[in-house]
Order: C-alpha cells, then structure tokens, then sequence
C-alpha cells in the first residue's frame, strides 16, 4: 500500500511527484483536505497519510523560514467557543467531533515521527490547524499560550488527521516553514526554502515507512 501524501496547492505538489507515494492536491483549508483525503482512502487504502506543505512557525519556537517541523500531535486549534473575551475548548464544552466518543480535535500521529526527526534534524512538536492565517502578534501569543510548545500552524493538518482517523490509518504532517506567525508580512514569505524543507521531511518520513514495511 503506497503512503498518501495530502497538500493544498500545486506548487507544494510539484517538488513531490517523483517520489514512491500517491500525490494529491485538496485545496487551501481544513474541510477542502479532510472531503480530499476521504475520497483518495476510498479510492485507494493507504498505509500512511501525510499532510505536507509550507506553514507559520510560532515566535517562541525559534523555528525560522526553511526550518523543518514535525507533528507529535495534530490540533484543530480554533474548535470551542468565545464566552466573552474567554475562549472554551471543546473539553470545557463536553464536545466531541466524533458522533459515539470522545475526541477534541487533538489528533494522535504515526509513532515513527520522532525517528524521522532524528534522520533529519526536524522540530518535533504539535502543529495547529486553524480556518484563517493568524494576522497579529497578540493573536499568536493568545495561541502559543493556550498550547504551549506549539511550533506551526497551517490550514489542512487537522481536517487530514480527521480523515484518516476514520479510515484507521496513522498519519504524519510536515510543515516547512515559510513565515513567522504575526502581522500579515506576505513579502517576507520564503516559499522555495518552505518547499524544499517540505520535501526533506516528506522524503525521510517516506524512507522510515519503507524500512517499517519490509521489516513485516
Ligand atoms: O496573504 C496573502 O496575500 C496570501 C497569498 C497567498 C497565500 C496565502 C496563504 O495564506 C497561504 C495559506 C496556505 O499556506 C499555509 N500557510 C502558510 N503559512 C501559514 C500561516 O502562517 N498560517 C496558516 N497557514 C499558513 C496554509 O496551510 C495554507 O495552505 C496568503
């Protein structure tokens, strides 16, 4: 079973169709790649799904454009609701995004993750999934408190994890960063040094599968 790679556009695709993976493009946003990734699983089963693409790195995670990040945990970070200026989680809530248990919108990841950041160097940490790019430093300092340690967000990671949960495949994001989280600064993005971390990632956590696969 070839590994499932999921990312938003074309340009992210681009730098990945030569390797020995299933290769589709959702579309920007959570719910364009989780209705994405459930339509390819039931296409085709997969033995990994990963979520790769270009991300924000949090200012307190040191991370810098072409640096690497990888998920220890997926998190769909804007689940809850705003009680005045206070904002509940789906813990606080009692909801779940799954109709017979509980589940918050944190999302487990494939246990070989911190064996592909050893191979490559990467950060390992939660990665946040969010609707909308976050535009101010006071946004990005409410998040990095609400979830310590955070290192990215992007706009798919979470709503990818959702669908291969539901079809029982373990999953991976890979986030090559191409901007610091904060004010809306477009033209300081770096997009070729975001997608070719993007492909280190990929490339390393494709390598640890394939060892996985023929050692069974
Ligand atoms: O602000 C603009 O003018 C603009 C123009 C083109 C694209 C964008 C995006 O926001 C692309 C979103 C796309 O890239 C991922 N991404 C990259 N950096 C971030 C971020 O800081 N916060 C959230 N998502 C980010 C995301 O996964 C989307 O696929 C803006």
């Amino acid at each position: 079973m070839l590994p499932l790679i999921v990312v938003a556009t074309p340009a992210e695709a681009e730098r990945l169709l030569d390797l020995n993976a299933r290769v589709i493009v959702s579309g920007v946003g959570v719910v364009a790649a989780a209705l994405a990734t459930a339509r390819a699983l039931a296409e085709q089963n997969a033995g990994l799904v990963i979520s790769a693409g270009i991300g924000g790195a949090y200012p307190s995670s040191g991370l810098l454009p072409g640096d690497l990040a990888l998920s220890s945990e997926i998190i769909q970070a804007d689940l809850g609701a705003w009680d005045g200026n206070q904002f509940l989680d789906f813990d606080d809530l009692g909801l779940s995004i799954l109709p017979d248990s509980p589940h918050t919108g944190r999302f487990a990841v494939w246990a070989a993750a911190p064996e592909v950041a050893r191979r490559t160097g990467a950060r390992l940490g939660s990665l946040l999934t969010l609707s909308s790019v976050t535009g101010s430093s006071e946004t990005a300092a409410f998040l990095e408190q609400r979830f310590p340690g955070a290192l990215t967000e992007g706009m798919e990671g979470a709503g990818i994890a959702h669908a291969a949960l539901l079809a029982g495949v373990p999953v991976l994001e890979v986030r090559g960063v191409s901007n610091a989280v904060g004010p809306r600064d477009r033209a300081s993005w770096q997009i070729p040094q975001a997608l070719a971390a993007t492909r280190r990632g990929v490339a390393a956590a494709l390598e640890v599968w394939e060892e996985e696969s023929e050692s069974v």
